[in-house]
């Protein structure tokens, strides 16, 4: 009795560097819009901003408290170096919550209002990657802000 072997499926290998050009084409073709210019995409980075701050309670909160933290580092005439160090944990934020905003809306787009573990693990991870940053520029804040506020509180009292 012969036996008949089948052979193993055949996997396709991974496109490699050298064949990606053929894999994705260069022109976005999927996207329906594609900016004109960098005018035209300014202006929709901005659109981007305007939804989030609408929409996002929580970015209009990280605004807020960015804005003050910069102006109480200039207020309280912090050095060049830690002014800088307070935006730049600020803009990290605030990038971050833009971050998250839209891959909740890819969520969305793709899950809709059904539950799926993967939309799940996105959004949760999404949500933590902004308050891991969150918590860093508030410690961030403290330490560089605490100290001259606490000498000038003991000054005027
Ligand atoms: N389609 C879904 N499938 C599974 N879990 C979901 C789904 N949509 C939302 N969730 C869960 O509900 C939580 C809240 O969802 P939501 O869309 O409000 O995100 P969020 O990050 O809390 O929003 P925001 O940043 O505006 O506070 C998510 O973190 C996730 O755990």
């Amino acid at each position: 009795m012969s036996q008949q072997v089948s052979s193993p499926p055949q996997v396709s290998a991974p496109p490699t560097p050298s064949c990606l050009e053929t894999v994705v084409p260069k022109q976005r073709e999927f996207s329906w819009k594609v900016a004109s210019n960098l005018f035209v995409s300014f202006k929709y980075a901005w659109c981007g901003i305007t939804y989030a701050f609408q929409s996002q309670r929580n970015f209009r909160i990280h605004v807020g408290v960015c804005a003050i933290a910069i102006a109480l580092s200039l207020f309280l005439q912090l050095k060049p170096v830690e002014i800088a160090v307070i935006a730049v944990t600020s803009g990290l934020v605030l990038a971050l919550e833009l971050l998250n905003t839209a891959i909740e809306s890819i969520v969305d787009l793709t899950v809709k209002q059904t539950y799926h573990e993967l939309a799940k693990i996105a959004k949760d991870c999404a949500a933590g990657a902004v308050l891991v940053s969150a918590l860093v520029a508030l410690l961030v804040a403290a330490m560089l802000l605490l100290p001259p506020l606490y000498v000038l509180i003991v000054s005027v009292i």
